[in-house]
């Protein structure tokens, strides 16, 4: 089983991962918290409130975990795509496979992803969510100190599947949109590249750009049910499961409430998939 994939995965998704971390914290307060107007009001209370440090709540965690993640992803899917096609990476140009294969092999590798993801995706969701400023002497502690106390707290008052909050919602989301992602990658990559040529770097920036915004397109309305399934369980109301929170946040809220997160999921999905493509891709040409 080739392993470049794991590894070029695993830097190229660590490095898009830095650039969207503010629009993800902002995404993840929208989404959960009804105290904010919209994007800008929620930007200058973080700002105010916590300083530029708020914006990189919860990062070190997922830099160490959902790299990881984005690891299995690529590795996965690469490999998925080896075992439909029968062609590596790097014979992938002269035989591209078919969209079909490129659907499932990102399906695979969505799904697999999704139960690595869903522990630390949790832990993310719970630590962005903290709108406490940094430690002042004198006011009261938040809920959890870092990324291992919270996964301790969580263990320790549920369980180990307390640790696994919202994984159904994550899987539904991810399944079907990692299809979609690569798909729309491949796609948008050979309609700008002749035939059995590498594409450039621009084409690259601007397929994985694209990829990512379509992608999160039709993610958020699950994403929005996952975020708020695993806030469920804390001061928010509990859910009696993933049809029940669809069911009533619509009717509390309208159909709106589906869409939230959009337009910061899709600035963030830009550079963050173009510059996790282009890595990606420059990586594994180096390694020849
Ligand atoms: C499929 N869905 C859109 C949910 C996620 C796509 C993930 C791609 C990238 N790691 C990112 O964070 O944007």
């Amino acid at each position: 089983m080739p392993a470049e994939e794991f590894v070029a995965g695993w830097i190229s998704g660590a490095l898009g991962l830095v650039l969207g971390h503010p629009f993800d914290t902002v995404k993840v307060r929208l989404q959960t918290q009804t105290t904010y107007r919209g994007i800008v009001d929620c930007m200058v209370k973080t700002y105010r409130h916590e300083s530029l440090l708020g914006f990189f709540k919860g990062m070190s965690f997922p830099i160490a975990s959902i790299s990881v993640v984005n690891s299995v992803l690529f590795g996965v899917y690469s490999n998925a795509l080896l075992a439909l096609t029968a062609t590596s990476h790097q014979e992938r140009r002269a035989q591209p496979p078919s969209y079909t294969h490129v659907f499932i092999a990102g399906c695979t590798g969505g799904f697999l992803q999704a139960y690595c993801l869903a522990p630390f995706d949790l832990i993310k969701v719970r630590l962005q969510n903290q709108t406490e400023p940094r430690a002042k002497p004198g006011s009261p502690p938040p809920r959890y100190r870092g990324p291992i106390h919270c996964a301790a707290s969580i263990f320790q008052a549920e369980g180990p599947r307390g640790l696994f909050r919202g994984a159904w919602a994550l899987t539904l989301r991810d399944t079907p949109t990692l299809g979609i992602y690569f798909v729309t990658y491949e796609w948008l990559c050979r309609q700008f590249t002749p035939d059995g040529q590498n594409p450039s770097s621009g084409t690259v920036l601007v397929a994985g750009g694209f990829a990512g915004i379509i992608s999160w397109v039709a993610a958020t309305p699950l994403d929005v049910i996952k975020s708020r399934m695993q806030m469920a369980g804390l001061k928010q109301r509990a859910y009696g499961g993933l049809l029940d929170c669809i069911v009533s946040s619509a009717r509390q809220e309208g159909l709106g409430v589906f869409f939230r997160g959009l337009t910061i999921n899709s600035a963030r999905a830009f550079p963050v998939n173009a510059i996790t493509f282009l890595s990606y891709e420059y990586l594994l040409l180096s390694w020849g």
